[in-house]
């Protein structure tokens, strides 16, 4: 199990590669984060929560939303009706591409990538009432913390800037794989991505992922081969483009977003966050990979 110290010596380790990455900017009310965060939290077998660098410190989770949002789904469909919608693949494209939706006819490759999680969005709109404020309840409740949030500013940002998401749904209209209004669950969508949180909070919210599916609540929120199975779509694809690398380097399912957050698992151990704003060229934290290929080496653990 990691101690303090080692998490300390990982953030200094890493901490000379900020200015090698690329904030993301093409959400304007991203692009004003601190380059500088830095950050690691991990929640052992046992419970307990420590962390490293300003991991008390929130930033917008993004994609790691996605992660919230197809567990939720998976409670309120069968898995038949998710999987008909939405594939099971590597996408081998970047995680808002818009040709693959047009060639694959409107199914696209993992929950993942940008139009897989619009279809899951799109189908927990239609299941649930009040979806974004089950979505802040869920999250809080999984991390134990009440004061989390979703960013209103980034949520409206996105929505403005929405030209390509909003392009990714309606092709998937045309194709009858999308039923409610666009409009609607992007902005469903956008707010889950907004959701501010820290990462002793998420390395909490997702403990259930090393835990067989048991929360740091002790409740079960999917079953043990529900929670074998999203961690085998995490490892295949929750790092876009760079999955292959990814598990290369850090050898554990993880899932990125483009706030610089990468949450990644040890199934049976714990559940790791990471955060540095800047990103690399498949969108995912670039001191935040490595500070996960560190702590991996230095526990000489993987899933492989
Ligand atoms: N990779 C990401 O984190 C992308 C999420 C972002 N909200 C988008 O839709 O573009």
């Amino acid at each position: 199990m990691p101690e303090q110290i080692l998490l300390e010596q990982v953030v200094d380790k890493v901490r000379p590669l900020i200015g090698s990455g690329k904030v993301a900017n093409y959400i304007p009310a991203l692009g004003s984060v601190d380059p500088n965060k830095i950050a690691i939290a991990v929640t052992t077998a046992d419970g307990q929560t420590i962390g490293a660098g300003d991991y008390l410190e929130p930033f917008s989770i993004q994609s790691i939303s996605k992660v919230f949002s197809l567990t939720l789904a998976l409670s309120l469909y069968t898995e038949d009706e998710i999987w008909s919608r939405v594939g099971k693949e590597p996408s081998g494209q970047s995680f808002n591409s818009l040709v693959q939706v047009e060639l694959e006819r409107g199914i696209p490759r993992n929950p993942f990538i940008n139009a897989g999680a619009l279809v899951i969005a799109d189908l927990i709109q239609a299941r649930q009432s009040a979806p974004k404020h089950r979505m802040l309840e869920e999250v809080r409740k999984l991390s134990g913390n009440s004061h989390i949030c979703f960013d209103k500013n980034v949520a409206n940002s996105e929505f403005k800037f929405s030209a390509r998401n909003a392009s990714i749904a309606y092709l998937m209209k045309s194709f009858g794989n999308f039923d409610g209004n666009v409009d609607t669950v992007l902005k469903n969508y956008f707010h889950y991505c907004s959701l501010k949180m820290n990462c002793a909070d998420l390395s909490k919210a997702m403990f259930y992922l090393a835990n067989r599916g048991k929360t740091l609540q002790n409740e079960q929120l999917v079953t043990p081969v529900q929670t074998r199975q999203l961690n085998a779509l995490l490892a295949t694809s929750g790092l876009y483009d760079g999955a292959g690398e990814f598990a290369y380097r850090v050898g554990m399912p993880g899932k990125s977003g483009v706030g610089g957050g990468i949450i990644a698992v040890i199934p049976g151990d714990m559940s790791i966050c990471v955060w540095s704003p800047e990103l690399d060229q498949n969108g995912n934290s670039l001191a935040g990979t490595r500070m996960l290929e560190h702590l991996s080496q230095a526990l000489g653990r993987s899933i492989f």
